[in-house]
């Protein structure tokens, strides 16, 4: 029972207590409002958001030429909300550079992304920034895509060239000049190729081709939008209300018995089995007992590295073939320009090989002029930043979410002479280089986060494109003028032509 002075002193401490709760809450109010003011000062400047969906509004299906078209308003540097959750885009070279070059060690993590979490192992690309990225990365960069390892691959990439050639021969002398599907004839190619070089050539034979090309299909059509989990984290029940969340773990689920299969099935015919080509899978096996590696190649890790090659290596490399055989049919002029110098050079062979790559400027600079104007990701992969830092007066807190806008990038008026031409001469005797210092070319990022398949993915399109316009003479189907010629982009993470690419097969040199 209470006494009256009980109650009086459980009365007074519940008071005292409510005071002292209450100001704590205040005083966290005001320091918080203070911080958030002191933070929203220094913030870069965004458009005027609405309630609940905040900036989503003004963007249509096309999100890099959106935020391009706002970036010319708002600057290089602005915030975009994105429903619940504010991103930091990054449009001008400049700014670029001072996210992944001189602040690159703070922009060098990935944020988390609700369909990727999902259905990523433990993989290179968006493994966010750490010991355990660091070591997975220099596996992939070592053992898969070094130019050692790239000049490994020139058999099995000349014997897959040669497949697609004659392929287009026979539509050519079989089709009574009907125009060829080109963009699934690219990505079966590519798909080959990773397939062959991954997991060896028995993979192909054994029919499997067919499950990673589906696989592959699925994933990017998954991993091509924000979910809504990632525009309203307090709802991420939303995901699973609408079938995201399964088809993501379905995804994952055929994923891991695909991989689960040709890990099995490397083992059981281990590396002495015949079979000349050595892929990456008895690779990574073979260095699970490397004392060398500072990280243990589980399972899971194994499975993400091969997730990686499929995911990052197709779409994208096939996608640049696509948008260069467009441009080039799309301005003539340098069409006969680049088969002249190929012709020129390759004079009594029909097939053109790796070696003959280095003599070939021009078309060098046709595909860095594609991935100007194309970068297949052209919003690249995005960043988290991991501590606040300042750029170009504006404070950017921990934990931003960025996307550099490689696209914009590559039209910026100050670093291109005519940006929206297709001019392979800007690159002939320049230093401009994916690598190199400037931050105007970056189809591939920059720092610590580039890609590290630049070689393969540019002595392959390289190589496919020379044997298409030395072997071959193009034109636009029967009756479509170049102006006809549809340029359009399909929306997604990966930005394809929005038809798929249909040409007719005029000539083939005499020697086919
Ligand atoms: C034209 C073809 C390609 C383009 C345009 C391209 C573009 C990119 C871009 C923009 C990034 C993100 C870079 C960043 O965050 O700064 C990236 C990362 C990556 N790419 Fe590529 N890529 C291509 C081909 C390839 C190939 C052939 C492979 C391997 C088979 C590959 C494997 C990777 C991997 C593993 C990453 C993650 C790197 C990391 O997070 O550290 N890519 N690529």
């Amino acid at each position: 029972m209470i006494t009256k002075n009980g109650f009086h002193y459980w009365a007074f401490s519940t008071f005292l207590l409510s005071i002292t709760v209450l100001s704590i809450i205040f005083l966290n109010l005001i320091n918080k409002r203070k911080s958030i003011s002191k933070n929203l000062k220094n913030l870069p400047p965004s458009p005027p958001k609405l309630p609940f969906i905040g900036n989503l509004h003004q963007f249509g299906s096309l999100v890099h030429q959106s935020f391009y078209l706002l970036s010319l308003k708002y600057g290089p540097l602005m915030i975009l909300q994105l429903g619940e959750v504010p991103w930091l885009i990054v449009s001008s070279s400049d700014m670029a550079c001072a996210i992944m070059r001189t602040h690159d060690s703070i922009f060098a993590s990935r944020p988390s992304i609700v369909v990727t979490d999902i259905i990523r192992f433990k993989d290179v690309a968006f493994e966010p920034y750490g010991e355990d990225w660091r070591q997975l990365k220099r596996i992939f960069t070592t053992h898969l895509m070094s130019n050692k390892m790239v000049g490994s691959y020139k058999t099995v990439r000349e014997g897959e060239i040669n497949t697609l050639v004659r392929k287009i021969s026979n539509h050519a002398s079989l089709s009574n000049g009907g125009p060829i599907e080109l963009t699934s004839l690219f990505f079966s190619f590519m798909t080959c190729l990773i397939c062959r070089i991954v997991c060896g050539k028995f993979v192909l034979e054994e029919g499997r081709y067919h499950a990673f090309r589906e696989m592959v299909e699925e994933t990017f059509s998954l991993a091509s939008r924000f979910s809504i989990g990632d525009l309203f984290p307090s709802m991420p029940w939303m995901d699973a209300l609408i079938g995201l969340s399964r088809r993501a773990n379905k995804n994952r689920e055929k994923w891991d018995r695909l991989l689960h299969e040709v890990i099995h099935v490397h083992i059981q015919r281990g590396e002495s089995d015949g079979c000349q080509e050595i892929s990456f899978v008895d690779m990574l096996l073979s260095l699970r007992n490397d004392a060398t590696i500072n990280v243990e190649l589980t399972t899971d890790r194994i499975k993400g590295l091969i997730g990686d090659a499929f995911a990052a290596g197709i779409d994208t490399t096939y996608i640049t073939l696509d948008w260069a055989m467009s441009e080039l049919l799309k301005n003539p002029k340098e069409m006969k320009k680049l088969q002249e110098e190929v012709r020129g050079i390759i004079k009594h062979n029909n097939i053109v090989t790796s070696e003959d790559l280095a003599k070939m400027d021009y078309l060098r600079a046709v595909i860095k002029e594609t991935l100007r104007l194309h970068p297949p990701l052209p919003l690249l992969l995005p960043r988290e930043s991991m501590e606040e830092c300042e750029i170009n007066g504006f404070t950017i807190p921990k934990g931003t979410k960025v996307i550099i806008n490689a696209w914009a990038i590559g039209r910026e008026a100050k670093s291109w002479e005519a940006a929206e031409e297709f001019m392979p001469e800007r690159f002939i005797n320049s230093q401009v280089e994916y690598k190199g210092n400037s931050s105007h070319l970056i189809p591939f990022g920059a720092g610590r986060r580039i890609c590290p398949g630049i070689a393969f993915a540019t002595t392959t399109s390289e190589l496919v494109l020379a044997n298409l316009v030395h072997n071959f003479d193009w034109e636009l189907p029967e009756g479509m003028t170049i102006d006809e010629f549809d340029m359009s982009e399909s929306p997604g993470m990966s930005v394809h032509r929005k038809d798929s690419l249909r040409l007719v097969v005029k000539h083939i040199l005499a020697s086919n």
